[in-house]
């Protein structure tokens, strides 16, 4: 029988040792980034994929930045990563290439993706809500500065909101203050 989720294995990594655990959901692979024992409430990062910030180092985004921040404290302080293959808020690479090219003609990040015809963000987070039961948990401390992803996590009880804000610069301003102005962002 297929299973939908791989062997746990070990991940040492430069921000701690953690392991980690791939979950699978029709084409797209998510991964459980964890480091044990949680505590009572885990301290839990819902990231979503961004190659361009996460792989490439690109500066239009704040991703890297959170994600290594959020591996640091989770390493240190034991938790989960949960990284979300929602690529460009779950358009896609493709699409999100073809948004960064309005970006670069001057439209937004929301204006860019309804030039395509998408919504300002077409994720989900049911898959962050399967891999937590999947651990057994139903109570967490999120780090996030996102309305949207707390409102829509209906399963899960968040305890606390650890804001988790990095330090901007030259190129991704204009990003952050669209996603506070426009989407509600804790910034
Ligand atoms: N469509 C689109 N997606 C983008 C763009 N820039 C970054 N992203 C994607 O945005 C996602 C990150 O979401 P954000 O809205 O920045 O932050 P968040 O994770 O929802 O909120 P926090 O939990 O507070 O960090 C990743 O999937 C990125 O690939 C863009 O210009 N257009
Ligand atoms: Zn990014």
């Amino acid at each position: 029988m297929k299973s939908t989720h791989s062997h746990v294995a070990n991940l040492p990594s430069r921000f701690g040792t953690f392991q980690i655990q791939a979950f699978k959901e029709g084409d797209k692979e998510h991964l459980a980034i964890f480091k044990e024992p949680f505590g009572e409430i885990p301290l839990v990062r819902i990231h979503s994929e961004c190659l361009t910030g996460d792989a490439l180092g690109s500066l239009k985004c704040d991703c890297k930045d959170q994600l290594e921040y959020a591996l640091g404290v989770i390493g240190k302080r034991g938790g989960m990563v949960i990284y979300l293959r929602q690529e460009g808020r779950n358009i896609g690479l493709f699409n999100k290439v073809n948004a960064y090219a309005l970006q670069d003609q001057g439209f937004d990040t929301i204006e860019a993706n309804h030039q395509l015809g998408f919504l300002n963000d077409e994720r989900t987070y049911e898959m962050a809500e399967i891999i937590l039961g999947h651990f057994g948990i139903d109570k967490i401390k999120l780090l996030t500065n996102n309305p949207k992803k707390i409102n829509t996590l209906k399963g899960i009880t968040i305890v606390e909101r650890w804001p988790i804000i990095m330090p901007s610069n030259n190129h991704n301003t204009h990003y952050l203050t669209t996603k506070k102005e426009k989407m509600g962002h804790m910034l």
